[in-house]
């Protein structure tokens, strides 16, 4: 069992905004949606997660990660754990993750939020689909990831992922840890790993 850390508080939204010099007169004045945001998710955001997620994986595998019931249970227990981002409103992509207290994934890990531990499991990261291959995927990991290091405690993160999706990951600063013991269904999957601590760089560039 690992040591226990405190919850950490909600993610306060932050937007990437546009220079007021280059925003026209027009979008000045229309008090419209941030153009992009990045937050929590909460319940409420669960169908349209669900949506993204129904459409990235029953259409090829069959199986989604976690069922629209697990979305609500996850966003419910450990909301600080997920990252959104939102276009004009509109959910584009997102990560669910949950606490972990094992060296290594097991089958139960799928669907259980242990609290207060140093290790964040990665459920599901999805990019909407029309939003695919712009970098979206790469840039809401990141941010993830570096708001992670802001959150006390936090020492690694844990995910498995299909062969083929393991360079992505590596790109991301995750390394393979072995063949995993979970499978759904005939599916096989890699563990990954990234530490949250020990890169200095990071740290400093973290803005936390
Ligand atoms: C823990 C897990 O959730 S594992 C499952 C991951 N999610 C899915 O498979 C759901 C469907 N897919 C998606 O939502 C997205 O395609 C993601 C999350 C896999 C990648 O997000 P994107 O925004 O499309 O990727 P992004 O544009 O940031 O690509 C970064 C790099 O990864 C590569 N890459 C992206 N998707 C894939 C893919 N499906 N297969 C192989 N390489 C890929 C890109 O080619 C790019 O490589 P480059 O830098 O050499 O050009």
């Amino acid at each position: 069992m690992e040591q226990r850390v405190r919850s950490p508080p909600l993610l306060r939204p932050f937007f990437l905004k546009t220079p007021s010099s280059m925003q026209s007169p027009r979008r000045q004045r229309r008090h419209t949606l941030p153009a992009s945001e990045f937050r929590n998710l909460t319940p409420q955001d669960a169908i349209s997660v669900f949506e993204i997620e129904r459409e990235a994986f029953v259409s090829v595998s069959g199986e989604c990660p976690l069922t629209l019931e697990e979305v609500l249970s996850f966003l419910s227990q450990c909301p600080e754990l997920s990252l959104g981002w939102f276009e004009e409103g509109q959910l584009v992509a997102f990560i669910i993750g949950s606490g972990w207290d094992k060296e290594r994934l097991a089958q139960e890990a799928m669907t259980t939020h242990i609290p207060d531990t140093p290790t964040v499991h990665i459920h599901v990261l999805s990019v909407h689909r029309q939003c695919r291959q712009q970098g979206k995927g790469s840039i809401l990991l990141w941010r993830y990831l570096q708001y992670l290091r802001c959150l006390p405690g936090l020492r690694r993160v844990l995910l498995v992922c299909e062969e083929f999706l393991v360079p992505f990951y590596r790109k991301a600063g995750f390394q393979e840890r072995g063949p995993s013991a979970i499978t759904v269904g005939a599916l096989s999957f890699v563990e990954m790993e990234c530490q949250l601590r020990g890169a200095a760089y990071a740290r400093r560039n973290s803005g936390c």
